[in-house]
C-alpha cells in the first residue's frame, strides 16, 4: 500500500522530465513546413537545414503552413545518421516493391519492421516510410484525393465493435474495397495481451482476401503504440488498401489519440444507457462524426429508438466541430447486417463534404504534426533513459521520490541537469544484417 502511494509520485516525474525536454527541445525542431520535420541540431547545422528546406518552399500565412498536400512530408529520422540514407538498401526496395504490388506479406513484414525498437531497423523504417509517402503523394496528385479513407472506430466492451467491422467489412469487401483493420489497444502493453484486432473475433473477414488484419502492438508505450499505429496505417495506404479501420476501446484516453490518426471518427453504442455506458470517456461524443446504435434488432429495437433519440438531442447540444458536417445518429444492426449501408453512406458523405470544403486536407496536415510530436515524445524519452549519466542516478533518485525525501519536480531537474551536461549518447551501433 505504501509503495502504491509513493509511486503515484513517479509519473509525475516522468512526465515532467518529458515535458522540460521537450521544451528544451522545441527551439531545435522545424515547424515551417509539413515538407520538413527535421529535428536541426540534432545532426545537421541549423543554417545548411534552412537553405536546403526553406528556400524552397515559402512559409506561408501565421502558422507557416505550406500550400503542399500534407503528403509531401519528408519524414526525417530524428536519430539516425543524416548523411545516411537507406532508402536504396535492398531489404527496404523489396518491402517498397511488394507494398506498391500490394503483397499482404510484404505489408505484414513492414508494419513488423515499424514497430522494431532496434535503431538501424528504425531508419530504415524510416526510409520505407518516406518511399511510401512519396508514392502515395504521386497517386494523391493523379487521383485528386487520398489514395484511402481512414476511419476510428470506438464503443465500449461489448458494443458489438467486432461483430460490426465484420459485417462492415464483409460488406466493403463485397463492393470491390480492400480493407485493412487496425486496433489500437493500450492494455495490451502492459498486459502483453492482445484483445482488438484478434482475428478469432472476425473468422469470415480474416479469410478474405481482400482484408487485412492487423493486432495491437503488444509491447511499448502508449506513444510508442500511438506512433506506430500512425505508421502502419500508411502503409496499409500503400498497399492499396482503400478504407482503413482503426479500432479502439472507448474506455481509455487511446480513442482520443485515435480521432487524431483518422478522417472521420464514430462512436459505436449498444442500445443500452446509464449504468452500461458508464464505462464510456466523457467527451468521447464530441468527437465523433458519427454515433451508430448497433443492435438495432428483435426485443432490443425499441430499446435502440430511443437512445438514438437520445444521442441525437444531444449532439444538438454540442457545437459542430466542421463546418459542413453535422453529427448524425444511426441505427444498424451487425447481426441481420441492416443499416449497415446506410452506414457507409454517411460516411461517404462526411468524406466528400470535408474533402469538397478542404477540412480533411487541413485536417490531415495537423495530424501530421501530432505525428511528429508523439515521435518526438517516444525517442526524447528513451534517449533520456539510455543517457548513461541519467541511467547512474536514476533508481536512487526514484527511490528518494518514493520515499518522500525529495519532489518529484526536484528530482527531474536534478536528471534533467545531468542530461543537460552532454545530452550525446554513444551506442555502439547494431548492424542491419536481420533485415
Ligand atoms: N442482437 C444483437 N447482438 C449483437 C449485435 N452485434 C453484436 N452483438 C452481440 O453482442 C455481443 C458483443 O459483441 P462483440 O462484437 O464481441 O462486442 P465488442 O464491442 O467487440 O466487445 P469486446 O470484445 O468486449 O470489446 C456478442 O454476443 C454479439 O453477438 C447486433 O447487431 N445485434
Amino acid at each position: 500500500m505504501i509503495r502504491c502511494m509513493f509511486s503515484r509520485k513517479l509519473p509525475k516525474l516522468y512526465s515532467r522530465v518529458v515535458h522540460q525536454i521537450l521544451r528544451a527541445d522545441r527551439q531545435a525542431v522545424c515547424f515551417s513546413t509539413d515538407h520538413c520535420q527535421s529535428i536541426v541540431g540534432a545532426g545537421g547545422t541549423t543554417t545548411s537545414h534552412k537553405k536546403a528546406h526553406h528556400s524552397q518552399v515559402p512559409p506561408v500565412g501565421r502558422n507557416k503552413y505550406c500550400t503542399q498536400p500534407a503528403e509531401a512530408l519528408v519524414v526525417s529520422p530524428c536519430l539516425q545518421d543524416p548523411k545516411e540514407d537507406l532508402s536504396q538498401h535492398p531489404a527496404v526496395q523489396r518491402l517498397f516493391q511488394g507494398l506498391k504490388e500490394g503483397h499482404r506479406a510484404s505489408l505484414a513484414e513492414s508494419i513488423t519492421l515499424v514497430e522494431s525498437v532496434h535503431r538501424r531497423k528504425r531508419a530504415a523504417a524510416e526510409a520505407l516510410l518516406q518511399l511510401v509517402l512519396e508514392h502515395l503523394q504521386q497517386k494523391r496528385v493523379k487521383w485528386k484525393k487520398p489514395s484511402a479513407f481512414r476511419i476510428g472506430l470506438t464503443g465500449p466492451p461489448g458494443a458489438g465493435k467486432s461483430t460490426f467491422i465484420e459485417a462492415f467489412g464483409k460488406f466493403l469487401t463485397d463492393s470491390g474495397h480492400k480493407v485493412a483493420v487496425l486496433a489500437v489497444d493500450p492494455s495490451s502493453s502492459t498486459t502483453g495481451g492482445s484483445l482488438l484486432g484478434d482475428k478469432t473475433r472476425m473468422p469470415e473477414l480474416s479469410r478474405d482476401m481482400n482484408a487485412y488484419i492487423r493486432p495491437s502492438p503488444t509491447s511499448g508505450t502508449l506513444g510508442g503504440v500511438n506512433r506506430r499505429t500512425n505508421e502502419a496505417i500508411v502503409l496499409c495506404e500503400g498497399a492499396g488498401y482503400d478504407v482503413i479501420l482503426v479500432e479502439t476501446v472507448g474506455v481509455g484516453q487511446s480513442e482520443f489519440v485515435v480521432a487524431d490518426m483518422v478522417d472521420m471518427f464514430v462512436l459505436l453504442v449498444p442500445p443500452a444507457g446509464g449504468d452500461e455506458l458508464q464505462g464510456l470517456k466523457k467527451g468521447i461524443v464530441e468527437v465523433a462524426d458519427l454515433v451508430i446504435v448497433n443492435k438495432a434488432d428483435g426485443d432490443l429495437l425499441p430499446a435502440a429508438r430511443r437512445i438514438q433519440a437520445e444521442y441525437t438531442s444531444a449532439l444538438k447540444l454540442i457545437r459542430p466541430r466542421s463546418h459542413v458536417w453535422r453529427p448524425r445518429v444511426i441505427r444498424v444492426s451487425s447481426l441481420t447486417r441492416e443499416g449497415i449501408p446506410k452506414a457507409w453512406d454517411r460516411m461517404t458523405g462526411f468524406r466528400n463534404k470535408t474533402w469538397n470544403s478542404g477540412e480533411l486536407d487541413m485536417k490531415r496536415r495537423r495530424q501530421h504534426r501530432v505525428w511528429m510530436w508523439n515521435h518526438i515524445q517516444d525517442s526524447m524519452i528513451k534517449l533520456f533513459r539510455q543517457h548513461p549519466g541519467v541511467q547512474r542516478l536514476i533508481d536512487g533518485t526514484e527511490d528518494r521520490v518514493m520515499r518522500g525525501e525529495i519532489t518529484p519536480g526536484a528530482a527531474a531537474d536534478a536528471l534533467l541537469r545531468e542530461f543537460q551536461k552532454s545530452p550525446k549518447i554513444s551506442n555502439p551501433e547494431p548492424k542491419l544484417d536481420e533485415l
